[in-house]
């Protein structure tokens, strides 16, 4: 937002004093302040960024400092759950805008954040029926100003859609590097030793920060449990093909999914881990995932 000029002063406060320590030394807003509620005074708009989990409690205790007239959003992965602890703190004459940005990487903290993030990343908002026209087309113009593409959904289709692009695909990594780790102690180091590219991604998307990863998937239950069962008849499904000697089957399936990946790229909607990749570099340290 600072890069692109989208706002004329930015206040950010973290709840640790590493952190807020570490974000007044990369300059990575025009003051650092010791508390949320010192933060959102005088805010017109106003970001949460903190775990699915912990969105009610900050809302809680900036209810009596926000402006008249400001709105609220946030960036958590997951919408009906932080709507529900949201709304019961929002004062009247205050516009919650709930949002997702897509885009993210397995690193969290003040040196993981790059002003590139959102280049020409999807931007969820999933706004409720009474929400204002006029704020909710000057959020998008504020999104888009970052770089982001900005789009409506409503809150339980959106988590339906992130348990299948985003949730279940965190889970499945984790499962996997968890096997690969038990496995380990089978055939000492050589699994991390020659894991190839296929579960160096997995690795990657295993090392994501675990508080917001615990926090999706116990706010996204339903559709995650849901997208799960039907992972699980799926995998039945090849397990039953590879003990058949069904290559038929096997062939049909791999031929059905490459032809989904090849659309995905042909719509540019590659979103493959940035890495800090195309172009854009991390803050300047290594990210120090959980401070
Ligand atoms: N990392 C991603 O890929 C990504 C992408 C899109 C959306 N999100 C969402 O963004 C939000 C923040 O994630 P992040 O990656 O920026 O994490 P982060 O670890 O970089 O930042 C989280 C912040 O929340 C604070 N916090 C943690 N627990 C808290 C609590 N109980 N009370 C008050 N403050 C607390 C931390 O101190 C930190 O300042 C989450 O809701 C996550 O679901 C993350
Ligand atoms: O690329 C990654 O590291 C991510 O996991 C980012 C990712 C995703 O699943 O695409 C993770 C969680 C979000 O809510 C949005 C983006």
């Amino acid at each position: 937002a600072r890069q692109a000029g989208a706002a004329s002063r930015i206040s950010g406060t973290s709840r640790s004093a590493k952190t807020r320590s570490a974000a007044r030394d990369l300059k990575l807003v025009d003051e650092v302040v010791d508390n949320a509620a010192a933060a959102v005074r005088n805010a017109d708009l106003v970001v949460l960024c903190v775990p699915v989990g912990a969105m009610g409690k900050v809302m809680a205790e900036i209810k009596p400092h926000l402006k008249p007239g400001a709105v609220v959003t946030d960036v958590g992965s997951v919408k009906q759950e932080v709507i529900e602890q949201v709304s019961p703190h929002l004062p009247d004459n205050v516009h919650f805008i709930p949002g997702h940005p897509l885009a993210g990487t397995e690193h969290s903290g003040p040196y993981s954040g790059f002003a590139e993030l959102f280049e020409n990343r999807w931007w969820l908002l999933t706004p409720l029926p009474d929400t204002d026209p006029d704020e909710l087309s000057r959020l998008r113009r504020f999104i888009r100003a970052l770089g982001a593409n900005v789009e409506d959904m409503e809150p339980a289709h959106h988590d339906l859609v992130l348990a299948v692009t985003s949730h279940t695909p965190h889970l499945i990594a984790y499962t996997m590097v968890g096997v690969a780790d038990h496995l380990k102690r089978v055939t000492e180091s050589e699994v991390i030793k020659y894991s190839a590219a296929g579960f160096r991604d997995f690795t990657r998307i295993a090392a994501s920060d675990p508080t917001m990863w615990r926090d999706v998937f116990l706010t996204n239950k339903d559709a995650v449990l849901d997208i799960l069962g039907r992972f699980t008849e799926e995998l039945f499904m090849l397990q039953r093909a590879i003990r058949m000697g069904d290559g038929e089957q096997l062939h049909d399936y791999f031929t059905r999914t490459r032809a989904i990946r090849r659309g995905i790229i042909e719509a540019g909607q590659d979103t493959a881990a940035p890495d800090f990749g195309r172009g854009a570099k991390p803050t300047g340290k290594p990210a120090n995932d959980g401070v």
